[in-house]
């Protein structure tokens, strides 16, 4: 049996990076033979097998062809006869279609090795126009490997704005669009996610409420960069920077300050009580692309409350008390270390400011800390009804007021 492997892991070899799921590619064989060499046939739409002891993925050589709407809408061809070459035609970019024989040769018609080494992510053929994903994926690269150097090739990026142009990005459905986001935010630059479809004219298909914010100037004294798009992009890098994969954390710092968006043109560069406006475009978009609960509400809260956290140390300990119950912090314990990440992000994000420190957080955490260690034990005996969460609140006060040093 003839085996290639492809895709990531031969990338990201190249790279020197370590490499992360092991695909391979499969070349003469039938759905029938594979079977037979035991095999396991786990594919939907194209034939793809799992192998009886590594348990990684095979896939038969394909070509396919775009037959109508949606992303389901292709005519798969793995027969026998298609060679590695015309599978390796089919991907999305240059260094995604390098296949590695077993002996550790590779096979690369269409310069793979030598885009990785000039760090440029270029697609393989005209037939990219066809997988409207392929725009986000472009995008979701970027996002991983702009740090190394590597920008989308011109010729490419006129290609995605091509398809962003006539309309192919409505075809998108929302749970495809959310997987790119959420790895995207996760990965260690952000930002590039978001330049990239914003040069291209994607984000305002798929994220509207992020591209409103480019262009919307903010207070020069606190932002030095001005523009919101551009602190949103910084606050995601930071956020990546400060919490390595965690795409709840990602969420949530990209979407903290969609109310800016929302500013009458008379309050700029000033922004009034973006926080609350900025719950209704959350809300909107998270519908819209079916975003988890849990992302969600840290979201919110992030958006709600971001600049009650940068005032920490002028708040009253029964303020601050408050603020955890309205984040649900006594019940979600991990909530609040989380927003207190969020926001250090947001007031690091800023140009030339990445390195500032910031004492909110820390004080937060502690005080959360301090208001979750009361017990209901610590109470006095013989309460009942409303007594008792009134006596919890006071004894959580005092534990605030002990471990801050704050007015209660
Ligand atoms: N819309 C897509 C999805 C996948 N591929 C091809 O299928 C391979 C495997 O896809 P996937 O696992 O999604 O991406 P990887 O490149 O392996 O990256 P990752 O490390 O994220 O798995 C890609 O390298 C690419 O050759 C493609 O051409 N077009
Ligand atoms: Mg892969």
């Amino acid at each position: 049996m003839k085996t290639f492997l492809v895709g990531g892991a031969v990338r990201d070899r190249l790279l020197g990076l370590e490499p992360g799921d092991r695909d391979w590619v499969v070349v003469g064989e039938s759905q029938a033979s594979m079977e037979a060499a035991g095999f396991k046939p786990v594919g939907r739409d194209f034939p793809v097998f799992l192998h009886p002891d590594s348990g990684e993925e095979y896939a038969l050589a394909r070509t396919e062809r775009k037959s109508g709407r949606g992303y389901r809408g292709f005519v798969v061809d793995a027969d026998p006869s298609v060679t590695l070459d015309q599978d390796l035609g089919r991907r999305d970019f240059t260094i995604n279609a390098i296949a590695q024989d077993t002996d550790g040769t590779l096979v690369d018609p269409f310069g793979g090795a030598r885009d990785i080494e000039a760090r440029v992510l270029r697609h393989v053929g005209a037939a990219f126009v066809e997988d409207p994903l392929r725009v986000l994926r472009a995008a979701r690269f970027m996002a991983r490997f702009a740090a190394l150097g590597f920008s989308v090739a011109p010729e490419t990026m006129a290609l995605m704005r091509q398809m962003v142009d006539a309309g192919e990005l409505a075809e998108l459905v929302p749970e495809r669009v959310w997987q790119e986001l959420r790895r995207s935010i996760a990965s260690e630059r952000p930002s590039a996610f978001l330049r990239t479809l914003h040069d291209c004219g994607a984000l305002a298909v798929v994220l509207p409420e992020v591209e409103a914010l480019y262009g919307v100037p903010q207070r020069a004294e606190y932002h030095p960069e001005v523009d919101t798009g551009v602190h949103v992009e910084l606050v995601c890098d930071v956020a990546a920077m400060l919490a390595p994969g965690d795409d709840l954390i990602g969420f949530a710092a990209l979407t903290h300050d969609l109310g800016k968006a929302l500013t009458p043109e008379a309050v700029l560069p000033k922004h009034l009580g973006h926080e609350q406006a900025g719950v209704a475009p959350l809300r909107a978009l998270c519908e819209r692309l079916k975003i988890p609960a849990e992302h969600r509400q840290l979201a919110e809260v992030a958006c709600r409350e971001h600049l009650n956290v940068h005032r920490f140390e002028e708040l009253r300990a029964s303020t601050v008390v408050k603020l955890i119950e309205r984040c649900d912090g006594f019940r979600k314990r991990g909530r609040i270390a989380q927003l207190a990440t969020v926001c250090e992000a947001d007031k690091r994000g800023r140009a030339g400011l990445q390195d500032q420190p910031y004492p909110q957080g820390d004080a937060l955490r502690a005080a959360h800390a301090a208001a979750c260690a009361v017990r209901a034990g610590d109470l006095p005996e013989g309460l009942q009804g409303p007594a008792v969460g009134e006596a919890m609140r006071k004894a959580r006060i005092a534990a605030v007021v002990n471990a801050t040093g704050k007015k209660p």
